[in-house]
């Protein structure tokens, strides 16, 4: 199949416009860049063309190479990169004809290093322009890396390429990465005439990959890429490509652009097969297809317009999602119990809009203008013409149950009655009521504001439609949402709760709980599991452990350890004293005196202390808590409430924090082998009991040597 072209049209002013054709992004796949090429040869060889306009169809220049293409092999690609680059500096660049490109949309990654080895380029003032190619695992490879710093200066290249930083035209035109700034109708004919004056000689004839003036003198340009690789490796100490992104640009500066560019070359050709670009491009496509949900998003549905929100509970949880909605425009009442909760409701959504203001990314005025669309209440009269509740109260069943009673009463029947639970049953929230087509799971992570997961938990009962509604308004708050079906805990907190539980039986078993978390933020987790622990707080740890021990008794690992810290006063960061004691700047420090509690925690358990426990290595730990993690995310599949493996691998990225280069943690298991996770689970089950014993799903995908990705009708089929 042809996945894309372009297509050459020759004007009587002698320009030919090229324009690329692969909607929807105009990607460059491999049949994009050899019609490219040959239409370049084309126009070159004629001679009723003088000059060539390059542009892309349907208003978007081009996304960027065809990241799928890296996903299919290496010898395909080798080809790809070998033209490509021959292609953009001899034909291209180094041709006797001028080319400019037009620009509007996206010009990224390969869509801007096209247009940067033409002559000119004319854009318009909202089109985006980067080189985003670090955050897959990459970087920059056709030519990206010599000719962007000798158009915008070193500086301004490296904060593009090391954050993945894109512009829009204005600042593009400002920094003199682009000529001229048109509007959209003008843009093809500005480039024409922009071309024709080239050949005249009216403007001048610029190749970018032989440009110097913009570079800074050899000392200064050391320095600033010293700096880039220290900044590069406190960001990110685990990830190698930053810092060869660096050496690569180094190369072309120091030794001049030709260099530079074979260094581009080998160098990526490197990176695209390694682990970590592999598992950024998994989850870059995992990203986007978490909104395809089978039976609800294909059966030609469209979100029903959501313009006014009611939310009741302003705590912690309810004043976030607030918050993500009035910055998305939404009308938002939020319904307290009394005065007191209402205001101090309202004070957080307005200190969270404070810290945007505060970090500059918002002005005041935004913020007047994000509450203005704040309405606070305590009962239930505006709730007459509201489109969807979302209830955010503190996790009480009964307390739930009256709240949906209530809604039923008071909101319109058309209103989507959606619940914040984080672990609760959806059936028997909505037991006391006869909506239960429109009672739906909305769990936000908090800080609901700031964190990217929208978990949307649907039951046997909920409407397809209502999914697909709650799908347009993640996606107009940008958050990522995953549809899952309705259990406790449902599929971020069913792989937490074994994490958190792994954790606490190594400890019982002799392990130290600092050197559990220091190995696990080691493999790249934001913080270990006695430090999150501590952030949650212990009365909300204990009160979710309680909800997995009822519902999933067989597998639990009962520890002691934070229902006896919590006896003594002691509940997590809030009381500055959890696993972890904290100053008054908040720095978490180690403590001494918790191990009294880890004493009389393993006395109680009644676990021997074995020296192979106290002996594991990292390898071990890092398996020991996470397999667990795995063998529930196969569960939270085979019992269908996930759709696809790739959800839980955002799921586990971000709403758990698991690193995204390691491709989230079933595609970390695929790499691992399922045989290896489920013989090391099952020789962990019979020393220590059925918290690590594999489920079926495990063990037929690890007997059948099935990836535990595959789909399961897929796996099934093989059978
Ligand atoms: C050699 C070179 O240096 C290497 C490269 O060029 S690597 C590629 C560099 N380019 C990029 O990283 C851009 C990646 N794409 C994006 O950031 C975003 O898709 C975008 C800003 C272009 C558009 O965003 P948005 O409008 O929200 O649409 P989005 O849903 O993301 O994408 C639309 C579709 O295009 C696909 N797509 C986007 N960019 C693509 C690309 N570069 N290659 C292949 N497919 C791409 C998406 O997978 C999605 O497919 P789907 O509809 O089947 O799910």
């Amino acid at each position: 199949m042809g996945r894309g072209r372009t297509e050459m049209e020759v004007g009587a002013d002698g320009v030919a416009v090229i324009t690329i054709v692969n909607p929807p992004v105009n990607a460059l796949s491999l049949d994009v860049l050899v019609s490219l090429k040959e239409n370049y040869e084309e126009a070159l060889r004629r001679d009723d063309v003088k000059a060539i306009v390059l542009t892309g169809a349907g208003g978007k220049f081009s996304g960027g190479f065809d990241i799928s293409a890296f996903q299919e092999g290496k010898t395909k690609q080798a080809k790809v990169d070998f033209s490509a680059n021959d292609f953009l500096n001899d034909t291209l660049e180094g041709a006797r004809k001028p080319s400019v490109a037009a620009i509007d949309g996206l010009a990224l990654g390969g869509g801007l290093e096209v247009a940067m080895a033409c002559h000119g380029r004319i854009s318009t003032s909202t089109a985006q322009l980067g080189l985003p190619e670090l955050r897959l695992g990459i970087i920059p490879g056709m030519g990206g890396t010599q000719r962007l710093p000798r158009l915008v200066g070193l500086s301004k290249a490296l904060e593009m390429m090391l954050m993945s930083k894109s512009m829009n035209g204005d600042e593009a035109h400002a920094l003199g990465l682009v000529d001229a700034i048109v509007s959209p109708d003008e843009l093809v004919k500005t480039a024409r005439s922009w071309a024709l004056d080239i050949v005249e000689l009216r403007r001048p004839w610029i190749k970018s990959l032989y440009r110097t003036d913009k570079l800074e003198p050899l000392g200064m340009a050391r320095e600033i890429l010293n700096f880039a690789r220290d900044q590069a490796q406190k960001q990110a100490a685990k990830l190698q490509h930053p810092l060869i992104c660096i050496d690569v640009i180094e190369e072309g500066i120091v030794s001049g652009p030709l260099a530079g560019l074979w260094k581009e070359l080998y160098s990526s050709r490197m990176l695209q097969s390694s682990e970590t670009s592999k598992s950024l491009m998994h989850i870059f496509f995992a990203q986007r297809a978490t909104s395809k949900v089978p039976g609800i998003t294909d059966i030609g549905l469209t979100p029903r317009r959501i313009r006014k929100v009611a939310i009741v509970g302003g705590g912690l949880m309810g004043s976030g999602i607030a918050t993500a909605l009035i910055l998305s425009n939404y009308l938002v009442i939020l319904k307290e119990v009394n005065e007191n909760f209402l205001q101090s409701g309202i004070g957080k959504v307005k200190a969270n809009l404070q810290g945007y203001v505060k970090k500059r990314k918002m002005t005041q005025e935004e913020c007047g203008k994000a509450l203005s669309l704040l309405i606070g209440v305590l009962d239930y009269e505006h709730f007459k013409d509201v489109d969807m509740v979302i209830e955010a109260v503190i996790e009480n069943v009964s307390l739930k149950q009256q709240i949906f009673a209530d809604l039923e009463k008071y909101c319109p029947p058309h209103c989507i009655l959606a619940s914040n639970t984080s672990t609760i049953d959806l059936n028997s929230i909505g037991e006391k009521t006869m909506s239960q087509d429109r009672i739906v799971g909305a769990h936000f992570f908090s800080p609901a504001h700031v964190m990217p997961l929208l978990e949307i938990v649907y039951t046997r009962t909920t409407s397809p439609q209502v999914v697909v509604d709650l799908l347009g308004v993640a996606r107009k708050i940008h958050k990522t949402p995953i549809v899952v079906g309705n259990c406790t805990g449902f599929a971020v907190n069913r792989m937490f709760f074994p994490y958190s539980q792994a954790a606490a039986l190594l400890v019982d078993h002799g392990l130290d709980v600092y050197q559990i978390d220091r190995v696990i933020t080691k493999f790249g987790m934001p913080m270990g599991p006695f430090r999150l622990a501590d952030l949650v707080g212990f009365k909300v740890a204990v009160a979710t452990g309680t909800q997995y021990l009822q519902s999933f008794p067989e597998r639990c690992y009962r520890s002691m350890l934070i229902p006896i810290m919590l006896q003594d006063k002691r509940i997590g960061e809030s009381s500055r004293k959890g696993f972890y004691v904290y100053d008054e700047k908040w720095k978490a420090s180690p403590d001494p005196d918790i191990k009294k509690y880890i004493e009389k925690s393993r006395s109680i358990s009644a676990v021997t202390q074995g020296p192979k426990v106290i002996e594991l290595a990292d390898k071990d730990i890092i398996e020991m808590i996470f397999f667990p993690v795995v063998n529930e995310a196969c569960r939270v599949l085979d019992e269908g409430i996930a759709s696809k493996s790739s959800d839980l691998d955002i799921a586990s990225i971000m709403g758990m924090g698991f690193p995204s280069y390691r491709g989230g943690t079933m595609f970390w298991a695929d790499s691992l082998g399922a045989n290896y996770v489920f013989s090391r689970l099952e020789e962990w089950s019979k020393m220590y009991g059925d918290f690590f014993k594999p489920c079926a799903y495990l063990k037929e995908r690890a007997t059948r040597g099935i990836p535990l990705s595959a789909q399961v009708n897929q796996a099934k089929s093989r059978l």
